[in-house]
């Protein structure tokens, strides 16, 4: 089987994208499975955080389907409806469209550049769900906003929240972030545990100052990635709900493969967050699948250069400025 393939990021958060809508590709499930965990092997040619399917919506201008890169499907992803929203986007000639998810409709946007001339795209994120069941989490309450956890931690004080994916938050200072917490706790309840059936992405945010946070996530089905979208637009609103932040403003949030900006919308109790930000193109590739799919070769490569280099430069901006304020 050949496979065209699309690598992009979004805050370095990097995806293959492949196009079910203009290429006649018949994956079953279990191919869609199958290629996930081989195409996206780190110690393989391609490797990635994950796979975004790109395919035809009766509903929108299109559906994205995210494949985490343990072969785990999530019913969204930020970064990747960035990367989804600009081929689309590019594909119809639109600057605005709206994009099918697992549980939503989502709109996406061109927008301006949020750093020098980096294609940029804003993307809605929504529904915002409180209650404990939408995670799920098992704890005998409805909702959790900034408790302790006694079986994670006797001092960290976490919120739950689904957007419409788990993610599981805490605000930390400089020290805690510097410590291996995070993995452990992330370890335990991505696997076999009472809390979280399901696993959940966990988030340590380290809030800088008023507009400005931190955010570093270990992302259920892959590990620590350079920048979770839905965990940044997640942590910004908890940043709200805490006072950190005011709703209806510009959040900076730095991350590990650069930074995005978040809105965090209220009207009555009903949240949604604007989540603007690069969607870049690194390559295209041709693959051959082996029959079983567990081994490909790569056929060909395109490299789109320009936006490697000006990505280069957000980059390096926000290595300085995480290692500036949390060492
Ligand atoms: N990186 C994504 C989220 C991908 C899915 C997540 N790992 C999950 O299983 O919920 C993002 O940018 O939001």
């Amino acid at each position: 089987m050949n496979i065209n393939i699309r690598k992009c990021h979004g805050s370095g958060n990097d995806f293959l994208l492949i196009d079910e809508i203009s290429m006649p590709y018949t994956f079953s499930e279990e191919d869609r499975q199958n290629l996930s965990i081989t195409l996206c092997d780190r110690n393989a040619e391609l490797g990635a955080d994950g796979i975004l399917f790109v395919m035809k919506s009766d509903k929108a201008d299109a559906k994205m389907r995210v494949f985490n890169a343990d072969g785990s499907e999530a019913s969204m992803c930020g970064n990747g409806l960035r990367c989804v929203g600009r081929y689309v986007c590019e594909l119809l000639q639109k600057d605005e469209i709206r994009v099918e998810t697992m549980k939503a409709i989502l709109k996406v946007n061109k927008s301006d550049s949020i750093f020098n001339e980096l294609p940029t795209y804003c993307v809605e994120i929504s529904p915002v769900l409180f209650s404990l069941d939408a995670l799920p989490m098992n704890l005998n309450q409805e909702q959790l906003v900034n408790e302790k956890i006694h079986e994670l931690s006797d001092q960290l004080l976490f919120s739950a929240v689904a957007v419409p994916n788990p993610h599981l938050i805490t605000f930390v200072d400089k020290e805690m972030m510097r410590t291996n917490t995070q993995r452990m706790i992330s370890e335990y309840v991505n696997g076999p545990n009472q809390l979280f059936p399901d696993g959940v992405n966990v988030s340590f945010v380290h809030s800088v100052e008023k507009g400005v946070i931190y955010v570093r996530t270990f992302e259920r089905g892959v590990g620590f990635t350079n920048a979770c979208g839905t965990a940044m637009s997640a942590s910004s609103l908890i940043s709200c709900i805490l006072s950190l932040n005011n709703y209806e403003e510009e959040i900076d949030v730095y991350n590990n493969g650069g930074k995005v900006r978040c809105v965090v919308h209220k009207s009555d109790q009903t949240y949604w967050i604007e989540l603007i930000g690069n969607a870049t193109y690194l390559y295209d590739a041709e693959i051959i699948m082996n029959n079983n799919q567990s081994s490909f070769e790569v056929s060909s490569t395109t490299h789109y250069k320009e936006e490697q280099i000006q990505y280069e430069q957000l980059e390096t901006h926000a290595k300085e400025y995480v290692e500036r304020i949390l060492f």
